[in-house]
């Protein structure tokens, strides 16, 4: 007789199930004491790295956006950073300068992660981003712009705006792409904001030119404009004034002085002492990779230190 699989089923006694859950719980105790022996291990380097991080979390809360420590960086035998140290206020315009070669351009890389530094410690919103990529840097509101800036010359003003409001996922041209695409989505409202900021760096007009159409000058507006579009908490600038025309200077610095009036937080790089000393809180002085001095603009100024450093260049 061949047995009905619903009677086989029947025959099954129904407490058997419940004989299951109690063995896995028997295994569950039984597990082997190294899989036990791992979770405390992972607690205790969270609660180690948490009283690590507790000073730079505390200077955060003290009004530190930015803060450098120990920075090291050399390329062959040359030491182009040696122990540097740098701290942003919160809300503050800082300035970094330094005569040709100093480590200034190096700093701001190890600081935004364009470059790896040797060894050294950065601070970012109260976490450490030493060992993030630049791009995450970017995403947690870092920006920074370029010597000799970077914008897109192919595409117009306005994209060039448009694209730079996403979330930053890296430079290549696939990224690019799949941003361009993502775009249409929230076009109206980032179009918006963009009229916003191209009217306050006086771009309005050349929306729809090719990027690649306009002065060095107004691509260092551009670029700022671009650093904006993320909403970002600092925006470090490479030397905004360098080969640009002293009435665009002028429109520059008040850019900067407004934006910085309505909360944005500034570290720039600067040869032209004029800008420095007319913008800047506080301002960083680096010789031969190291720090030489930190004051205002007046200490500095009149700082022997400082003034030979420049004059034996
Ligand atoms: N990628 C690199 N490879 C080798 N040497 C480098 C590199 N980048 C910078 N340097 C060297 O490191 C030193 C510091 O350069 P850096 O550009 O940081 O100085 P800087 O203060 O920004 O100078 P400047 O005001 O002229 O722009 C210089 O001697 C420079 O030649």
């Amino acid at each position: 007789m061949v047995n009905n699989p619903s009677d086989s089923l029947s025959d099954v006694p129904l407490n058997e199930p419940q004989t299951n859950i109690e063995d896995i719980l028997k295994q569950v105790e039984d597990r082997p004491p190294e899989i036990v022996l791992n979770e405390p291990q992972s607690n205790i380097e969270d609660i180690l790295k948490q009283v690590e991080d507790a000073p730079q979390r505390q200077q955060s809360s003290n009004n530190i956006l930015l803060s450098a420590n120990g920075l090291n960086k050399s390329f062959g035998g040359l030491k182009a950073v040696d122990n540097a140290t740098l701290e942003v206020s919160q809300g503050s315009i800082t300035g970094l300068i330094g005569p040709n070669g100093a480590g200034k351009t190096t700093l701001f890389n190890l600081i935004s992660n364009f470059i790896r530094p040797d060894s050294g410690r950065v601070i970012f919103d109260g976490e450490p981003v030493e060992r993030l990529q630049s791009y995450q840097i970017a995403q947690m509101g870092m920006i920074r712009t370029f010597q000799v800036a970077r914008v897109l010359s192919r595409l117009s003003v306005m994209e060039n705006m448009l694209l730079a409001a996403q979330k930053q996922i890296g430079e290549n041209f696939w990224n690019v792409w799949l941003r361009a695409h993502e775009l249409k989505r929230e076009e109206k409202e980032l179009r918006e904001r963009a009229i916003a900021v191209l009217e306050s760096v006086g771009l309005a007009d050349k929306a729809n030119d090719y990027a690649g159409s306009l002065s060095g000058g107004q691509r260092k507006l551009l670029e700022m404009g671009r650093a904006l579009m993320s909403q970002p908490k600092l925006i470090l600038l490479d030397e905004p004034a360098a080969g640009v025309n002293p009435t665009l200077i002028n429109q520059i610095c008040d850019r900067i002085l407004s934006w910085n009036r309505q909360g944005m937080t500034f570290l720039i790089i600067e040869h032209n002492m004029d800008v420095i000393m007319s913008l800047c809180d506080r301002v960083w002085v680096l010789a031969e990779g190291r720090n030489l001095a930190v004051g205002t603009p007046e200490e500095i100024q009149n700082n022997s230190e400082v003034l030979e450093a420049y004059l034996g260049q």
